[in-house]
């Protein structure tokens, strides 16, 4: 049994343990069932704590048994049983009671907890409903509002706040066992009835169909497409609606409807592939067991512009301090004045009080003076995309820094070596490649270069999670992993165009499917500028003229409408004309004429005719042209698994997790499918290169192996037999 029983002064101690978070699998279910009935007939014991092993309660139901078929009581079991009983019962918490943790926290009579608990429901963030009573008892001990707050955002809320908001009775301090015990004994007289949730009613205020009208509305907007955060507005507002036992049946019909949901699979696919993630290893052998990070308690930051400011600001509000350099007081005045916004608002987000603000800025030291960060423990560079510029200060930053000094630099497109080689130290160099906003984008892409340490790499992937990112690490290549595959995904989108759709036709079909955003919307966001300036360096690298008149560039298709509007002097939302226009800096893109006279003009003067596009044409094109794309950097060795690529997605461009990401996506329609599909558009489209058949898609589209083995094929440890 995963729960064990012992007896302490007349008092059943019951204690979840399976490591690490005391998932509550079926085993444990069973072994807190056995318990609490043990309990009850054992006519000495006077009361039971329920507690959880290796300073944790529960994380909540184990997630790996949902694909399986593992039996054990039903979670609800437990309660029903504790409902019926007259001892009293107390969940002694520390850690974590998280989902069915804090479901089976919420059957006993009493919670006590630690200061530095943190309980919820995130059962939504995996594409589930609390199965376990949750939607139904959370309402009862809190009330509809907050149970609806808690359970459809999944957040966490620390103890104290819980106390508050009446989930948690008493906050304690000491060694939870003996706390859960005195507290217990001093309830042994009490008629457990009066305080088991099942017998509450649940609080709220106003019309019950104006409040579930207004959750829907919240659930809708804020989690476009997700079915479970719906669901879990229904379930709570029947616990008001319906008494408590139809309540808990119809949970549970929605709970095993959503478990085996094509979101939920992809969302839980998506939970694990977060982890695996951080099993990092390099080519040369280093990984995450062997190499140990080095502390980082100081930091710099070279440029205030677009991402040093954020970069700045998501070290300080972590706690680490930091020097912010500029080339003047100008430029520095400036940056400073979009940190200080930037915390403003975090403040009206309510994320940090006024006076966590005050003192996050205080370990801000700007300066304008490089040899400032002769102490500090790591350095990232966020100056203009030059390379001779960066070499320069790498090489300066070489001869200041203290040895033991990692340097990083923002990069999004240039070689790590070609930075690194400007150093007598390119152990120490790594790419930390931030994602605009920087402030609020989760991804951290972590570069290595040829001669980065495991010990510079396990630096940057825990200080990526120190300061609340997704940190991936990646090999090096022009445009790294996520500007990579973006590259082909936004080049088809254009191509598109002139063929004969629009940029509202395109975004929408990607909002359709699930993007949060179009592709021309972001161009606009980023700037036509930047499009501009990457493919102008691309020509001047090359020695060949840039020319919007030419279908062909570099011996590629090409498609000269970035030049052509950029020329029209439309520069994206910051001068309200892009690829759509925009009444103010905040306002929504509009559809222009001038934009769809200007495509079609570009086609006339080509002599390309223009067809209607389909939007399944349009999705195939422009995600099957970034998949292909995505196999070829497992198969040149750039990421070391598939769920890198498909977390790049999720936190760098906002893929939908509850389509798990573009190669679990890819794994869903079927590798056969997607390879032919892009040998056809190979042959329909021969000049464009992104369509030249990935070797590792060809292989694996012939035999049929599960996503996590992908890159175990491409990088030899897995051998398939050559049919
Ligand atoms: C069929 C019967 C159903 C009964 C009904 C149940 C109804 C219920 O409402 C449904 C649920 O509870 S749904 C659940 C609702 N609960 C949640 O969604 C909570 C999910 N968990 C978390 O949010 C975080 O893990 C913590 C915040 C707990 C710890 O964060 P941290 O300190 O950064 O640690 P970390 O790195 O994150 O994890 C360490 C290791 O533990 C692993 N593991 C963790 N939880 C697991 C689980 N529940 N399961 C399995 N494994 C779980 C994790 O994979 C990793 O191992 P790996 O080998 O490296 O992959
Ligand atoms: N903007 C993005 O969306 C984005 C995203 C990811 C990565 N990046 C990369 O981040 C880096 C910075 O980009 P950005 O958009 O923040 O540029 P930016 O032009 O907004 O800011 C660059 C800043 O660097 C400062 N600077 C230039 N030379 C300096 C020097 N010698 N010493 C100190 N400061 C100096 C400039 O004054 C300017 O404020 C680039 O390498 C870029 O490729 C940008």
């Amino acid at each position: 049994m995963m729960a064990d029983y012992t007896v302490r002064d007349q008092v059943a101690v019951i204690e979840l343990d399976n490591p690490p978070v005391n998932a509550l699998g079926s085993a444990v279910r069973a072994g807190i069932y056995d318990g609490i009935r043990k309990a009850d007939r054992d006519p000495n014991i006077k009361a039971v704590v329920i507690c959880g092993k290796r300073g944790t309660f529960c994380a909540g139901a184990d997630i790996r048994e949902f694909d399986g078929g593992k039996n054990g009581p039903w979670i609800t079991d437990i309660g029903d049983f504790i409902d019926n009983m007259k001892k009293p019962v107390v969940a002694a918490i520390e850690g974590f009671a998280l989902g069915g943790g804090l479901e089976v926290a919420l059957f006993c009579h009493y919670r006590i907890a630690l200061k530095t608990v943190r309980v919820g429901q995130p059962e939504v963030q995996i594409g589930l409903l609390p199965g376990g009573g949750g939607t139904i008892r959370l309402p009862r001990a809190t009330g509809l509002k907050n149970a609806l707050d808690i359970i459809t955002t999944g957040n966490h809320v620390p103890a104290e706040k819980a106390a508050k908001m009446g989930i948690i009775d008493q906050i304690v301090t000491g060694d939870i066992i003996e706390e859960g015990i005195k507290f217990v004994k001093s309830k042994c007289n009490i008629d457990t009835s009066l305080v088991c949730l099942r017998m509450k009613t649940v609080k709220y205020s106003g019309d019950l169909d104006d409040i579930s009208e207004a959750a829907m509305t919240k659930v809708k907007s804020k989690f476009k497409g997700a079915i479970a955060p719906i669901v879990c507005v229904k379930s709570v507002i029947n616990s008001a609606k319906m008494p408590y036992e139809k309540g808990i049946d119809t949970e549970k019909e929605h709970f095993q409807d959503l478990r085996h949901s094509s979101q939920s699979k992809a969302m839980r696919y998506a939970f694990f592939a977060e982890r695996a993630i951080t099993r990092w290893q390099l080519p040369s052998g280093g990984n995450y067991k062997t190499a140990k990070p080095l502390p980082v308690k100081t930091s710099g930051v070279i440029g205030a512009g677009t991402m040093g400011g954020g970069i700045a600001l998501c070290l300080i509000t972590s706690g680490i301090p930091c020097i912010l350099v500029e080339q003047n007081q100008q430029f520095l005045d400036k940056g400073l004045e979009i940190v200080k916004a930037q915390l403003m608002r975090t403040v009206q987000l309510g994320k940090l009080s006024t006076e966590q603000a005050k003192k996050c800025f205080t370990m801000l030291k700007p300066t304008t003076n490089i040899e400032d960060l002769k102490n500090v423990d790591l350095v990232i560079e966020a100056v203009y995309e030059d390379l001779k510029l960066k070499r320069e200060i790498f090489e300066k930053l070489d001869r200041i820094c203290k040895s033991e000094t990692i340097l990083c630099t923002n990069t999004s497109s240039l070689h790590i070596d070609s930075i690194a080689t400007a150093t007598k130290r390119q152990s120490k160099v790594v790419g930390t490649h931030f994602f605009a906003p920087s402030y609020i984008m989760k991804l951290l892409e972590n570069i290595y270069g040829t001669k980065t340490s495991a010990e510079t790499v396990a630096t940057v992937m825990k200080l990526g999670k120190t300061i609340k990112k997704v940190p991936v690490l990646v090999g090096s290549c022009t445009g790294f992993v996520a500007n990579r595959m973006l590259k082909p995904y936004s080049e088809e989108a254009q191509y598109c165009l002139e063929e004969g759709s629009t940029p509202s036709i395109v975004d929408t079909v990607l909002m359709d499917f699930g993007m949060p955003i179009g592709n021309f919307q972001v161009s606009d966001l980023s700037g036509l500028d930047i499009g501009f300036r990457i493919k102008r360096e691309a020509a001047r690298k090359a020695g060949v003229e840039l020319s919007k008149n030419s279908r062909f560039f570099l011996g590629q298709r090409n498609c000269g409408l970035i030049e052509k509007l950029y020329e029209a002097g439309r520069m994206g939302k910051k001068n309200g004309k892009g690829w759509y226009k925009y009444e103010s800096l905040n306002g929504k893109p509009i559809v222009d004429p001038e934009v769809t006279m200007l495509i079609e003009e570009h086609c006339r003067s080509l002599g390309i005719e223009r067809r209607n596009i389909g939007s399944q044409e349009i999705l195939e094109r422009m995600q099957y042209a970034m998949i292909n794309e995505g196999f070829k950097i497992l198969e040149e060795g750039l990421c070391t698994m598939a769920e890198e690529i498909d977390v790049i997605w999720i936190y760098g461009f906002s893929w939908p997790k509850y389509m798990g990401g573009p190669m679990y996506y890819a794994s869903q329609i079927g590798l056969k499918k997607i390879y032919e599909k892009v040998c056809y558009y190979h042959k329909t489209f021969p000049y464009s290169m992104h369509w030249v058949p990935s070797s590792l898609l060809a292989k694996l589209s012939q035999i049929d192996l599960p996503l996590s083995e992908w890159g175990d094929v491409a990088q030899g440890r897995k051998l398939v037999n050559k049919l």
